[in-house]
């Protein structure tokens, strides 16, 4: 999800690029943040020009414009994944939509395995930084000759999710009564679709890494590539298995479950934060 404020990139002209006045606006099930938009238009991902398709079960696939308790925001019901099959930068394409369309400020959310071993499922890990695995080898969605208009050929990531931001979402989640569920931590982005095996888990516990999914990461390099602030959180829909007698395997099933378990008081956590910036900034 993202807020919309003033100003465009120079140059850019996402009517022009996208054909947005094209697309028809759509309706169909909808998360409950996106669905309580006031003066919601809905646009499936198969309307946008160039836009890949959600091919998950449990991601849908539009983009949702609307006011969240006054403030202009855009959401993606359903994010794409290298898993999918696309490159790593159509993965990450809707985020230069975003820019393109006047957004300063993102908020990125996932479901995650917990690796910590102090997280319980349902809770809400905010991210302090990330380890991007696809990285390592060279799948980055920076790859490719740099468009300048966005931002720098080589960017700093050291502190891409914004320190006040993940402080403020400390506090709201004390003023809401669920801080007991509230963690702050390392997240890491695997390519999927397979969950991990126990070595793995292990190495990635060496490294530090708290949480582990298969998105976000190349979300938030090309929002701060471009310059957006960022705020990411995971829900910790599962623990990882880190043994080889545990009776239950990983399954995207408990992922969906606990997700729509946590639905509610995700809603309220991110107006909450929606409302922080939107007075702070
Ligand atoms: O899109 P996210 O990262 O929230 O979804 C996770 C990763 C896989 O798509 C799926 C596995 O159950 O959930
Ligand atoms: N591993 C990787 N990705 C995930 C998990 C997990 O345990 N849970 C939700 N997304």
């Amino acid at each position: 999800m993202a807020l919309i404020s003033k100003g465009r990139i120079k140059g850019l002209d996402l009517k022009k690029e996208f054909r947005i006045r094209s697309m028809k606006p759509y309706s169909s099930f909808a998360s409950p943040l996106a669905e309580s938009l006031a003066d919601k238009e809905c646009f499936p991902y198969d309307s946008v020009p160039n836009f890949p398709v959600s091919t998950v079960p449990g991601h849908r696939g539009q983009l949702v414009f609307g006011l969240l308790d006054g403030v202009p925001v855009m959401c993606m019901q359903g994010r794409f994944h290298y898993y999918e099959g696309y490159p790593i930068c159509k993965c990450a394409m809707p985020i230069r939509v975003m820019k393109m369309v006047g957004i300063n400020y993102l908020i990125a959310t996932n479901a995650a395995g917990g690796l910590n071993e102090k997280y319980k499922v349902g809770d809400i890990m905010i991210i302090k930084d990330h380890v991007n695995f696809l990285g390592f080898a060279g799948v980055n969605p920076l790859r490719g000759p740099n468009d300048e208009r966005f931002g720098p050929r080589f960017p700093a990531v050291s502190r891409a999710y914004d320190a006040k931001l993940r402080a403020a979402a400390m506090r709201i989640g004390k003023e809401m009564g669920i801080g007991h569920q509230i963690q702050e931590g390392v997240y890491t982005c695997l390519g999927g679709p397979s969950f991990e095996t126990v070595a793995e888990l292990a190495a990635m516990k060496i490294l530090g890494i708290d949480a582990v999914g298969m998105s976000t990461t190349y979300e938030v390099i090309v929002a701060c590539h471009s310059g957006m602030t960022v705020f990411a959180f995971s829900l910790i829909t599962n623990k990882c298995v880190t043994t080889y007698d545990e009776e239950v395997m990983p399954n995207h099933e408990e992922v969906i479950q606990t997700g729509k378990e946590n639905e509610e008081v995700l809603k309220a956590f991110v107006s909450r934060i929606v409302q922080h910036i939107t007075q702070n900034s």
